[in-house]
């Protein structure tokens, strides 16, 4: 059993609306408490960021509905003036249609000069379930909103995959019940939920009985790090191998600078005649050789390879097929990319591949569903871990695992950001980490180097000044993990 199957229902895993519904069918003789609970939390909640105004809470037919009339209660009980708008009204003997019987309030209109009289709308029309677009009615309600919290999601965001189902509110707080979604940190989703806050509601550990979290927040306490020890040498510690292109050496550079960096105990280069001379010079602290891939993989130290930075549509091809054969773990970036441009099968083996969007398109076609999805399913198909990098970075295990990573900063979006990643998971993969988990901690420590060396270089930064703080962007991993063990 993995770490991450152990931890099931950690505070970073993500629920889906799927999972939801399973927790509310085994809780069922509880949730009008939670119902109540959840009210109660984001009643509370609004009174912490806004100062008493003119609400209006808006109500589906649904429990995010049944919600939102308890959240009227409490802010009336409290003495601010509150309207509620239903949208439909819940169903005869359903719990909203409860809580709606509590309300005693006055109830208006679901109609935009009511959305703009008002000086704060709770959105409680849809929850993260919602699979049709929204009704044209209430995109045009939520047009004239002036601001906006959410309960659960933006009405009309999906919870899953983070699309949004036509134009969703733009809320300023969004508030997370039990767990957050996997919505709520991918685009466009991200966007319209302005801040994420997640509160408990009383939910039971016996309600997550039976569930299996299958995805994650990218954070440290989802992989724990190799430590050092007394007795470590440089094998133990991991033994790096790529093959440096004669053409583009500043990619090989990177990642092999980042591979040491972060921790491998050595790092070995080889290269053509022209292109090893070149890296003896400029690569000091590596093993430089000019052995072919074929005697490179005899060395059954050698098993962990990082291909295709800087690497030729030539090179590639005279390179990958030999460690796929030999069963190598190969992390596949750039030129390993592009030589299997349409053909995904040609990379069939490789532990890792590290596609942003354009190369992910260039090999598995165009994204039909959501970006989520479409890792998730080419990691399926392909077997391999698949990175796909953006501002909200999918790691999919062929397993189904999948994390979502925020811990990250526009100031990563500079050439050599990615080889430098390459390198990162290269080494946590020699160090003895499965592939997903080595991908998960490789994106969190770039994008944690990525935050530090912003911050001290006054925010733009280069590929070189990623790679110096690697050593401290681990420790920080390293540290938070401590934390999380002594709680
Ligand atoms: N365990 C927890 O975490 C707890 C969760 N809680 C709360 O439960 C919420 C989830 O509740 P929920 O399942 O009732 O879903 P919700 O979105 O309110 O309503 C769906 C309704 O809308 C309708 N409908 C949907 N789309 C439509 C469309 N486009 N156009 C028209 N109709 C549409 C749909 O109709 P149908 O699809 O059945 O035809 C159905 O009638 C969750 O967000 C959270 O706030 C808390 O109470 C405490 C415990
Ligand atoms: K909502």
């Amino acid at each position: 059993m993995s770490h991450s199957e152990r931890m099931s229902f950690e505070t970073n895993a993500l629920l889906t609306p799927h999972e939801t519904l399973q927790m509310d069918a085994h809780m069922s003789s509880s949730l009008e408490f939670l119902m109540e609970n959840a009210g109660a939390m984001v009643a509370r909640l609004i009174r912490q960021h806004f100062k008493s105004c003119r609400v209006l809470v808006a109500c589906g037919p649904g429990n995010n509905g049944g919600d939102g009339y308890v959240v009227a209660r409490y802010l009336q009980g409290w003495g601010w003036p509150v309207s509620v708008a239903p949208w439909k009204k819940p169903q005869h003997g359903s719990l909203a249609a409860r809580a709606a019987q509590e309300w005693t309030g006055p109830i208006v209109a679901f109609e935009a000069a009511e959305a703009m009289r008002a000086e704060l709308v709770v959105d409680a029309v849809f929850g993260a379930g919602l699979s049709r677009p929204l009704p044209e009615d209430v995109v045009h309600f939520f047009q004239h909103v002036p601001r906006c919290v959410a309960i659960d999601v933006p009405s009309g965001v999906d919870g899953v995959t983070g699309a949004c189902w036509g134009e969703v509110p733009q809320a300023l707080l969004t508030v997370a019940l039990v767990r957050k979604r996997p919505g709520h940190l991918l685009e466009p989703a991200t966007g319209r939920c302005g801040q994420v806050v997640c509160v408990d509601i009383g939910m039971p550990e016996e309600a997550f009985s039976g569930l299996k979290a299958r995805y994650w927040e990218n954070t440290p306490s989802l992989w724990p790090l190799p430590l050092q020890y007394e007795q470590d040498h440089k094998y133990t510690r991991g033994v790096v191998s790529l093959y440096g292109g004669a053409h583009m050496p500043g990619a090989a550079r990177f990642a092999s600078d980042s591979a040491r960096h972060t921790g491998a105990g050595l790092v070995c280069v080889s290269s053509s005649e022209e292109g090893a001379a070149l890296y003896r010079t400029v690569l000091p602290g590596c093993v430089v050789d000019q052995k072919t891939p074929y005697d490179s993989v005899k060395d059954q130290r050698r098993r962990v390879w990082v291909c295709g930075p800087g690497l030729t549509f030539k090179e590639v091809e005279s390179v990958l097929p030999t460690l796929l054969e030999a069963q190598c773990h190969v992390i596949a970036d750039a030129g390993a990319l592009a030589w299997a441009d349409g053909l995904p099968e040609k990379l069939r083996g490789v532990k890792v591949m590290t596609p942003h969007l354009g190369e992910f398109v260039r090999v598995f076609g165009p994204v039909r569903t959501s970006r989520l999805e479409a890792a998730q399913q080419a990691s399926k198909e392909t077997g391999s871990v698949i990175v796909l990098k953006g501002a909200d970075t999918v790691i999919a295990a062929p397993d189904g695992r999948t994390a979502i990573n925020r811990h990250a900063t526009p100031a990563l979006a500079t050439a050599g950001s990615g080889d430098v990643l390459s390198g990162i998971i290269a080494a946590l993969c020699a160090s003895g980490m499965p592939a997903w988990e080595a991908s998960c901690a490789a994106v969190w420590i770039h994008g944690e180097a990525g935050r530090q060396a912003a911050q001290a270089k006054g925010g733009w930064i280069v590929a070189e000044d990623l790679i110096t703080f690697l050593g401290k962007a681990r420790h920080a991993a390293e540290k938070s993990q401590k934390l999380s063990i002594n709680r």
